[in-house]
């Protein structure tokens, strides 16, 4: 199926193509953008937009210095809104901005206010442009990509494609811009270690990741059944083969068993707070509903409260499970140095219910 017959995408557009010169915002390649939104929304496909670009449009505003940290969360600021007016004048229609942090997308009822606002905003016919909220973010909050973002917000509007559009036509076998005998991949079914081998990081002032993290980011969608393409958003024509069915750049294949959402968030968004090492001895997911005890519990590491996730890991040092935590670090810990204490509170003590959430937890064993 090709992209045009989509009913939902998420566009992701590079920060190259939003401010190519240094110079604030430049409409050269997004009117080709816009141009593409408005077909295919004429079309009746849904489009949710996750721009980049604050930090490079902001920067012209500050001498285009070399930015240190609180200097590029101050170009975000200042960027981020003649972005938003760019795309505004561009699109010709209402557009809303949401700017997010990873601790919006990893708190489940948060991530469910991100989705249904969306949901909203696509109801009413209203574009939603997304952007990390760079301004708020510290190295624990930030998700740091936007290739990742898209991905995550692809799988939370439950998109049916996401289009990474970059400076270079796709993922090719090294990167171009170093090789001259680089060869693009037209279609990649798995994404395996040598896929990722195959990726380097960004080489431009304003690029964040490279193809390592559109790699990523196409992992995390076609793990939930998102198609995934690559494109070059420098050129017209890569929209009008999209248009025309073709595939331009890099197309990365939905998986053929995608994981649920639920798990597929616990997977692919949420972040660990801290790790529990269980004795593997039982079958702790027998039937898809964990029961693990405190007993289970050979060791505690990290700090975390109820309602964060964790790392559940085999004495081996395995990846076994994500999942919410039913009980802090803290009361785990005491739980398990003192063994012989009595129930701390009767029936909710966990030697006798499960230290993590039936409801949320996903296995790691395919990821
Ligand atoms: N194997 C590869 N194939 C294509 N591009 C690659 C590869 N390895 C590294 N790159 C680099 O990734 C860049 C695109 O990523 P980035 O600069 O982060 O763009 P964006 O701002 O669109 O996210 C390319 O310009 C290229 O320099
Ligand atoms: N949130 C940042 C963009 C981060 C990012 O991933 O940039 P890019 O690699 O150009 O997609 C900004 O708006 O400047």
């Amino acid at each position: 199926m090709s992209i045009t017959q989509k009913q939902r995408l998420v566009i992701k557009v590079g920060s190259a193509l939003i401010a190519p010169t240094a110079c604030g915002c430049s409409e050269k390649y997004l009117k080709n953008i816009a141009d593409f939104i408005h077909r295919i929304r004429q079309q009746g496909q849904q489009v949710v937009l996750v721009s980049s670009g604050s930090v490079a449009a902001g920067r012209y505003l500050f001498n285009n210095q070399q930015p240190n940290l609180a200097l590029k969360k101050a170009m975000a600021a200042a960027g981020q809104t003649e972005m938003m007016a760019m795309w505004d004048k561009l699109l010709g229609l209402p557009v809303a901005q949401i700017l997010l942090t990873h601790a919006d997308l990893c708190n489940r009822e948060r991530y469910i206010s991100v989705k249904d606002t969306i949901e909203s905003l696509l109801d009413n016919g209203i574009m939603p442009i997304v952007n990390e909220n760079d301004t708020v973010t510290s190295e624990e909050l930030k998700v740091g990509d936007n290739d990742n973002l898209a991905a995550m917000t692809a799988a939370a509007v439950d998109a049916d494609a996401l289009l990474i559009c970059t400076d270079v036509d796709g993922l090719y076998d090294k990167n171009p811009h170093k090789f001259s005998d680089a060869q693009l991949l037209k279609d990649v079914t798995r994404i395996t270690p040598d896929i990722f081998a195959m990726a380097g990081g960004a080489i431009s002032a304003t690029g964040t990741g490279g193809m390592q993290t559109k790699i990523e980011a196409a992992q995390k969608a076609t793990a939930q059944g998102i198609d995934t393409y690559i494109i070059n958003g420098f050129k017209a024509q890569s929209f009008h083969y999209l248009l025309e069915g073709q595939n331009p750049g890099t197309h990365f294949v939905a998986c053929e068993s995608p994981l649920s959402p639920s798990q597929h968030w616990m997977t692919h968004t949420t972040k660990e707070c801290g790790e529990v090492i269980i004795d593997e001895h039982k079958d702790h997911f027998a039937q898809n509903s964990p029961v693990i005890t405190s007993d289970d519990i050979v060791e505690v590491k990290g700090e975390f409260s109820v309602g964060d996730t964790i790392l559940l890991r085999s004495c081996d040092g395995t990846r076994m499970a994500k999942a919410t935590a039913n009980y802090s670090s803290c009361l785990l810990n005491y739980v398990k140095q003192q063994p012989s204490i009595p129930e701390l509170v009767g029936s909710l003590h966990p030697q006798h219910n499960s230290i993590i959430s039936k409801k949320h937890f996903a296995l790691l064993e395919n990821v």
